[in-house]
């Protein structure tokens, strides 16, 4: 049981802003072959197979009932053969509740150094040795399969920011193409699901014809992709104003990427269902705790003596047993307890912040609590 604290002032306008105009949250249970998912829900990410510096026990203990893995790392290090033979992803990494794996198009635009787009797939050089690799629909599904993953995200092009009308329309009929691939090559199974992504850009008419052209496949649920892109969170909600509608009400809707605390609040407004984000693991390493007072930088000097907690009701082991004095000294030597305390931290922030919505929405309650 964790207990219930106010949301900071800056998330207090967005909810109170957000709950006028938007009664489209939902809080409910997907249930999967690996256990149920509380929606909304947070999936911490694990990109290579681990949540960096945590257990995965420890990762349960912050509540998470679901963490995301990337199939272009795993591919790379250990590769999907290798840990198929070994058992599959939730043995090989200890964690046996559901695991989301991302497909790779977004990852090899983002990391893998030469690549080329063919209708085929993206054939790039592996940022680790240079080596040649292909991922396409087939491939990146095979993959998927091989790693054992509970929701294996459909292989997409994600439209880079800003794009013209026309570049969003040419790469979103190619993320339809492709989406239909990655569909009849899925092995559905009871308990296992595939997710479709959406892309168009900021452009609505493109953004239905995504939606339409991927609903005719009937996923098990929809993401919606080519956010959190650098459009910025007003564009972002622009986009999510409508775009959650467009898919079917009876299915899950997972948000790539996203995102900060009020990120997350106003996209729970407006109908989104799953996010996954980087920020809670990589901002704590580097010093950045999500509190109920806003973030804060631990690195800065002001914390050198101060002896008391982050969070005084905090119940994880940051808060518990250690002193912001000492955060910040272990950060500041760069100790790997530091990491851990800090991630942990931030990991049970969100996952308490994803609690608190999915009880106000459960309870009808319209996030008036703060005003
Ligand atoms: C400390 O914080 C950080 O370093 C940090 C880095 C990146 C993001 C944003 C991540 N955004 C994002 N991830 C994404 C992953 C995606 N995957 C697929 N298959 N298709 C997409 O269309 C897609 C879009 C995304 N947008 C947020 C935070
Ligand atoms: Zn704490």
């Amino acid at each position: 049981e964790v207990s219930i604290t106010k949301f900071p002032a800056d998330e207090r306008k967005i909810i109170a802003k957000a709950h006028d105009k938007y009664k489209k949250a939902r809080a409910g249970i997907i249930n999967t072959r690996h256990g149920q998912i509380h929606t909304p829900a947070f999936m911490p990410v694990g990109t290579k197979g681990t949540v960096k510096a945590m257990l995965p026990e420890s990762v349960q203990t912050t509540g998470a009932d679901i963490i995301l893995g990337n199939t272009y790392h795993l591919m790379l290090q250990p590769g999907a053969k290798r840990v198929f033979k070994l058992g599959g992803l939730h043995k090989f990494m200890n964690w046996s509740k559901p695991l989301l794996t991302d497909s790779g198009g977004f990852q090899v635009m983002s990391l893998s150094k030469l690549r080329k787009i063919t209708e085929e797939g993206v054939i790039f050089n592996s940022h680790i040795d240079g080596s040649k690799f292909m991922l396409s629909p087939e491939s990146s599904t095979e993959i998927q399969y091989l790693l054992g993953s509970t929701i294996t995200m459909a292989f997409d092009e994600c439209t880079p920011y800003p794009s013209t009308y026309e570049q969003a329309k040419s790469s979103m009929e190619l993320t339809s193409r492709w989406a239909k691939r990655s569909r009849k090559a899925f092995y559905s199974r009871d308990g296992y699901g595939q997710f479709g992504i959406i892309q168009g850009s900021i452009y609505n008419d493109l953004r239905l014809k995504s939606a339409l052209d991927l609903i005719e496949l009937d996923f098990e649920g929809y993401a919606i992709g080519g956010l959190a892109v650098g459009e910025g969170q007003e564009l972002m909600f622009k986009v999510l104003d409508y775009a959650p509608d467009l898919l079917p009400i009876n299915k899950p809707r997972y948000l790539m990427g996203v995102g900060k605390p009020a990120d997350i609040i106003g996209a729970v407004q407006r109908g989104i269902d799953m996010f996954d984000c980087v920020i809670p693991t990589r901002s704590g390493r580097n010093g950045q705790a999500f509190t109920k007072y806003g973030v804060v930088n631990i690195r800065n000097s002001k914390y050198k003596e101060d002896n008391t907690p982050l969070e005084e009701d905090c119940l994880c082991p940051a808060c518990k047993n250690y002193t912001k004095a000492y955060l910040h000294y272990l950060v500041k030597v760069k100790e790997i307890l530091g990491a851990m305390l800090m991630t942990w931290h931030n990991l049970m922030y969100f996952q308490k912040l994803m609690l608190r919505i999915r009880e106000y929405i459960a309870q009808g309650k319209d996030f008036d609590f703060i005003s």
